[in-house]
């Protein structure tokens, strides 16, 4: 069984405004309001592809209350707890460029963590834990860290896909995968403008912290996948990015579906970046036809 974790989940409102102009009355030409959180998109993702999985987190609120809704409509199993407040807003506001404007996230207490924990409990040898997303500021910067600890013993594989403080301190709970992209991947070492070159000396660095596999995303310029014995360089297919907000979503998600059938993690790579691309050059989530006529485009070297 495949479980993500968002520990804050959002409404996206995606809206484009064209032309945009600071100070000024703007108006939406298009809008879209999905449910949102990286893992909840992971299960989006994986649910177009026909895989199940059950959607853990926590939510609260009228936003938390459409995220349910929006997800049993599309039949993705969840199973949230709930928390006092609204889940957040968060804007990607498209004028040509994307800019996002994150919220904040209502407070999650102890007793939330510890159902949190007995649902975890339950995950068996063979399954696949995600964990995904931004950390709200009342749980501790390491919680992913404690939460690898915690199923450690299970047999579970985890996939770790955050940034920052909480990013580096999961590396000593070995974590299966982590796919950052290479502004996230510099940040860890206060670095910029990453180059292929730079991001594998510095996922090699990671590695050496204990990560088993890292896809190190970089837009439109490419993909890494490093572990101790395999450094890949895949190139991504050419078309126009007409909505990148979950495409790094859909890498982990293409993943997850490849490797949780074929077991193979090359193959896994090219359907990961496949499926970021697709849901790149749409206005929605990737589908499996649209994965494999890009499929083939998608070249992978050894470095
Ligand atoms: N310009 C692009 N051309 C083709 N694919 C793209 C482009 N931008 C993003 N993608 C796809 O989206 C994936 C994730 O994008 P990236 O910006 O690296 O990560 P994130 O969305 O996590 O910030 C890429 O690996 C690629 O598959
Ligand atoms: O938890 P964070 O880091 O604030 O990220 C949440 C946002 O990222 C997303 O999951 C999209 O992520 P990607 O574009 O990286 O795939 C949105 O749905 C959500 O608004």
């Amino acid at each position: 069984m495949i479980y993500t974790l968002t520990l804050n989940p959002s409404v996206d409102y995606i809206v484009s405004v064209d032309p945009f102009e600071f100070g000024k009355t703007n108006r939406t030409a298009t809008e879209m309001k999905n449910p949102g959180g990286k893992g909840i998109n992971v299960s989006r993702v994986l649910n177009n592809l026909n895989i199940k999985t059950k959607a853990l987190g926590f939510i609260g609120g009228f936003t938390g209350g459409f995220i349910e809704q929006k997800l049993r409509e599309e039949k993705v199993d969840t199973d949230f707890i709930q928390v006092n407040g609204d889940t957040r807003i968060n804007i990607k506001l498209q004028t040509g460029e994307e800019t996002e404007i994150n919220g904040q996230s209502p407070s999650v207490d102890q007793e939330h963590l510890n159902t949190l924990l007995e649902k975890l409990h339950v995950l068996q040898e063979g399954d696949l834990l995600v964990l995904a997303g931004s950390v709200p500021k009342s749980l501790p910067s390491n919680i992913y860290y404690s939460l690898l600890k915690e199923v450690e013993e299970l047999g579970v594989k985890v996939i770790v896909d955050t940034s920052g403080e909480a990013l580096e301190k999961s590396f000593p709970g070995n974590p299966f995968l982590i796919k950052p992209n290479h502004h996230e991947l510099g940040e860890l070492f206060d670095k910029s403008d990453l180059t292929v070159k730079d991001a594998v000396h510095y996922g090699r660095r990671i590695l050496d912290k204990g990560v088993q596999n890292i896809i190190v995303s970089m837009a439109g310029e490419g993909a890494l996948f490093l572990n101790k014995e395999i450094t890949l360089f895949s190139n991504v297919p050419k078309g126009i990015v007409k909505n990148s907000v979950g495409a790094g979503d859909s890498v982990v998600a293409g993943f997850v579906a490849s490797y949780s059938q074929h077991n193979d993690l090359v193959k896994a790579f090219q359907y990961g970046i496949a499926a970021g691309s697709a849901t790149a050059f749409s206005n929605h989530f990737c589908e499996k036809a649209e994965i494999e006529k890009l499929i083939d485009e998608i070249e992978i070297t050894k470095l």
